[in-house]
């Protein structure tokens, strides 16, 4: 990532615009308007944070550890609860529903975290499963009798993840890279309208990772639906994403082009210049 000093080298359509505006309009997927969050009174983690996902692509957040990415992915889905601010999702204020609006709201979003957060002792198929357990009957979800679409889906599913042959293992059993694909394939049961990966990749060696971030994209594009992913490794989030949000100190100071990102926006970024050389 070289310093061009002439900006971005952005298509015709965007030259000129700030870049969030690139971004805004009828297929805008997520609004989010002056987002705030202190854990502690007083001290403030998102200062203000106005962001427009596009309803496809995907989305790489970096920033230096502490910066409050993961604060903001999880007050999207309300894991964390935003101190102030709109977070607009398919026309409604997610940061107004009540409890069982935001379990309808949820479902629409798909969450992937770094560390799986799988059932270790269930086997792949089951840990699928388990994500449409909120959809059935509390009868028919405590004898585990889930409807045959919902298996249909779940096997193809683990055939889109490369993991058909490893249905009936134990998620225990499973290497990273494969309990990644798992969660991945989890989040997408439900048939979420945006994908939300908290450092999906933060746990793995870096082939897998690649491997993770492919899989994530492709699903995207096949699926039509817009991944917004943390993601420490620059170059990594560089090479999937379409658009990069750089974050420092509770702020967004990037947004753009992977290919508009300097040098000089990445020391704003992470601070400092040694580590660059
Ligand atoms: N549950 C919590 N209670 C109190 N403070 C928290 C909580 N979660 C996060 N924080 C603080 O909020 C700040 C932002 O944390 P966050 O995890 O969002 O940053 P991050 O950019 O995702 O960091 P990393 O890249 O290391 O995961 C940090 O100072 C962190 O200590």
């Amino acid at each position: 990532m070289s310093e061009t000093g002439s900006g971005p080298t952005e298509p015709e359509n965007l030259r000129g615009k700030r870049p969030a505006d690139n971004f805004v309009g009828e297929e805008t997927a997520l609004k989010i308007r002056g987002l705030f969050k202190e854990y502690r009174p007083g001290v403030a983690v998102l200062k203000g944070l106005d962001l427009d996902v596009d309803c496809r692509g995907v989305t790489a957040i970096i920033g230096p550890s502490g910066t409050g990415k993961s604060t903001l992915l999880r007050c999207i889905n309300r894991l964390v609860e935003p101190t102030s601010g709109e977070i607009i999702f398919e026309g409604e204020d997610i940061t107004k529903l009540s409890r069982a609006g935001l379990r309808r709201a949820r479902r629409k979003i798909g969450m992937v975290f770094q560390e799986y957060n799988l059932v270790e002792r269930l086997s792949v198929i089951e840990n699928l499963l388990c994500g449409r357990l909120g959809y059935i009957s509390p009868l028919k979800a405590w004898f585990r009798k889930f409807p045959s679409q919902d298996i249909d889906h779940a096997f193809e599913l683990l055939d889109k993840v490369g993991l058909g042959d490893l249905a009936y293992q134990r998620a225990d059993n499973l290497s990273g890279g494969q309990r990644q694909r798992v969660g991945i394939a989890r989040a997408l049961m439900q048939a979420p309208h945006i994908l939300l990966a908290d450092e999906p990749t933060s746990s793995l060696d870096p082939k897998t990772s690649v491997e993770i971030m492919e899989l994530m994209a492709r699903l995207a594009g096949d699926l039509d639906i817009p991944v917004i992913v943390n993601i420490h490794d620059v170059a990594l989030g560089s090479r999937f994403a379409q658009r990069i949000i750089g974050m420092s100190e509770g702020n967004i100071v990037y947004d753009g082009l992977p290919s508009g990102l300097t040098d000089t926006h990445l020391k704003e970024i992470y601070g400092g210049e040694d580590w660059l050389q």
